[in-house]
């Protein structure tokens, strides 16, 4: 037998012995069986083989001393059976004909849908074509070209075609055969380049290819996902919640999101008629377990998106507390994805705890910004930053933009600032909202809603909106105030310029912000922006300023921070070497001048940051 048994495989298997062996109750039935008939509760399917003898789940306190000698980490070899038991012991489920599943396209019958108006087939591709790619880490499976050239099954397959992507982007083709393959992950891709299919769509197909044997604890109030999906702020959870729902469209996989500032009973609903893929946000799901509402033992799938802000100090320790002092499954036990755009050295060091022999791949630089953002900065006092941006507006106004109206997102420093300049433009004539950490999540729900909408078409914001959210027609980001992190700018003009798609980003800079100068000129000369001569006049003057302003050494070098030695620790076991494509074939450069020292990171959020966030 081959090593990876194909999905198509599996699934013939697993309907041969549907077909014929029903009735035992302690097997598998993969997700995508689950659908099919009323009387599931009877219904077992065996992929491969018989039910590996299966031993009841670890319980107490010795977690990890419960036995668990039939997982097969080698994830997709095959043999040894499917998960005895675990999904006919769930409390409910896609399986018991119970739930009819919302179509998340909204059509009837999308998959004879093809008119109207195709939204990512216009895509500009060719503009991340030539883009350095660089992966570090023992055995890296190659990258593929195409969906079709991934094993990811026909319903997967065929949500993809839903969501109308015709090809996978850079950072898709490169780290879902890293997926497929059981491997860890550390992903650095830019903006608005794909991230979230790039984690989803490999957990979906493992978990419908289910091949780990594991029973599921016989608890019927505690729910038990095989994945779960970490993500920094309520917004971001949400979205992401949304888009797994779509991929995992007639696949039998059963996505939840749990997230603050909403009722939870009602997740707790949701929880209890069954969950595959968790999405959540550090906070809400802490309050899950400690009410022993959601164990983490089955964890299969561990995904942190904004990796480096989950790993940040504001957040790193309830993160430690989910993953390292519940119950999920330690490193090598799980497999664990870490995404973000950008990736300071300290982060990277923090986050290998969580990671086992991992692959480190970064598309483009770590933390660089896509040349698809127009970047602007202009000189503005304190005083006129109103007025500058009445001028903005009014310019924005005259252009138009191809009959959907343009949105512009402003960024400010604080909350209070964000309400005045709200109703500061609102009275000027200007529909505008806004959405921070002070607002209710039924306010910021609204205001997201009404943005997305056109109804508001500026959004004021704080940090709370810079990461992740994909708000189509996103035409202007202006930082009225800058931010003191340089990564946080990567992240907040990231809102514009998506998907292939051009946008542009105006920043207001006076003497508050000299901090940045330096690393902001650095970071608009690698997007091949134009810098003013007067802010490299402030980056000249300018030390480097305190925290993660402190950009790694020569550029395209030093990414990976096991190739820094100033980071390497005795016993680096998993490092296995480097290689880069696309154009930067040498390697040198890497080492020294790592800019971030032990000290680097400057961790920019207190503790106290969290609950505005999550
Ligand atoms: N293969 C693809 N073809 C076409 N569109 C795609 C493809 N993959 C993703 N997209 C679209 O690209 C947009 C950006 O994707 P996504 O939100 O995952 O970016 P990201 O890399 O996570 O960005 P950020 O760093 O800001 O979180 C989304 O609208 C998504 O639907």
């Amino acid at each position: 037998m081959s090593m990876r048994t194909s999905w198509a495989d599996s699934v013939s298997a697993a309907e041969n012995a549907a077909a014929g062996g029903g009735g035992n109750r302690s097997t598998y039935v993969p997700p995508h069986l689950r659908n099919r008939s009323a009387s599931s509760d009877s219904l077992a399917a065996l992929p491969q083989g018989g039910p590996a003898p299966v031993n009841a789940a670890p319980t107490g306190g010795n977690r990890w001393a419960g036995p668990r000698n039939d997982y097969n980490r080698s994830g997709y070899s095959g043999g040894g059976g499917g998960r005895g038991g675990g999904w006919n012991n769930r409390s409910g489920g896609w399986d018991r004909g119970r739930d009819r599943e919302v179509n998340p396209f909204g059509d009837d019958d999308s998959t004879e849908q093809e008119s109207g108006e195709p939204e990512n087939t216009g895509i500009n591709f060719d503009a991340y074509e030539d883009i350095p790619v660089e992966t570090s880490g023992d055995n890296v499976p190659p990258p593929v070209n195409t969906f079709a050239d991934i094993d990811l099954g026909d319903a997967l397959n065929e949500n993809i075609r839903r969501c109308k992507y015709v090809r996978p982007t850079p950072v898709q083709r490169h780290t879902i055969p890293i997926s497929l393959a059981g491997r860890d992950l550390m992903a650095c891709a830019q903006t608005g380049s794909g991230k979230t299919a790039a984690f989803c769509f490999p957990i979906i197909s493992g978990i419908m290819r289910g091949q780990s044997a594991q029973r599921a604890p016989r608890m019927p109030r505690t729910a038990c996902p095989l994945a779960l999906i970490l993500s920094p702020t309520r917004e971001l959870s949400s979205q992401i919640h949304d888009e797994a729902k779509k991929f995992a469209y007639q696949t039998g996989v059963k996505v939840v999101v749990a997230y603050g500032g909403a009722p939870i009973n009602q997740q707790l609903r949701e929880l209890e008629r069954g969950v595959d893929i968790l999405v959540a946000t550090p906070g809400r799901l802490v309050d899950l377990l400690e009410r022993a509402r959601v164990s983490l033992q089955m964890i299969r799938y561990l995904a942190l998106d904004e990796a480096d802000r989950m790993l940040d100090m504001g957040f790193e320790p309830q993160i430690r507390k989910i993953v390292e002092q519940m119950d999920m499954p330690p490193p090598g036990l799980r497999q664990t994805m870490l995404f973000s755009a950008t990736f300071p050295k300290e982060i990277q060091r923090l986050a290998s705890d969580f990671l086992s022999k991992y692959i480190f791949l970064a598309v483009g630089r770590v933390g660089s910004s896509t040349d698809l953002i127009v970047q602007r900065v202009e000189y503005v006092h304190e005083t006129d930053k109103r007025s500058h941006l009445m001028d903005l507006i009014h310019a924005q106004k005259a252009n138009g933009s191809h009959g959907k109206q343009a949105l512009t997102l402003v960024f400010v420093e604080t909350k209070k600032g964000a309400d005045s300049l709200e109703y500061w433009l609102c009275s000027n004539g200007f529909p505008a909202t806004t959405i921070h950490g002070d607002r209710t999540q039924q306010e910021r729900e609204y205001a997201l809603r009404s943005f997305k909408s056109g109804n508001t078409p500026i959004l004021v914001a704080t940090d709370v909106a810079a990461r992740g959210l994909d708000i189509p027609h996103v035409a202007h980001v202006v930082n009225f105030d800058l931010p003191n992190d340089i990564d946080d700018y990567v992240h907040r003009i990231g809102r514009t310029g998506r998907a292939g798609k051009s946008g542009l980003a105006t920043a207001f800079f006076n003497e508050n912000n000299s901090s940045l100068a330096r690393s902001l000129s650095e970071l608009m000369q690698e997007a091949n922006q134009e810098v003013p001569a007067w802010l490299s006049r402030f980056a000249a003057k300018a030390s480097y300023g305190g925290g993660k302003n402190r950009r790694g050494g020569g550029r395209f070098g030093g990414r990976d921070f096991r190739r820094d030695s100033s980071f390497s620790r005795g016993g680096a076991d998993h490092y296995g070497g480097g290689n880069m494509s696309g154009g930067y074939g040498a390697t040198s450069g890497y080492g020294a001048g790592g800019g971030y020292g032990a000290s680097g990171y400057g961790g920019s959020y207190s503790p106290g940051v969290t609950s505005a966030w999550d």
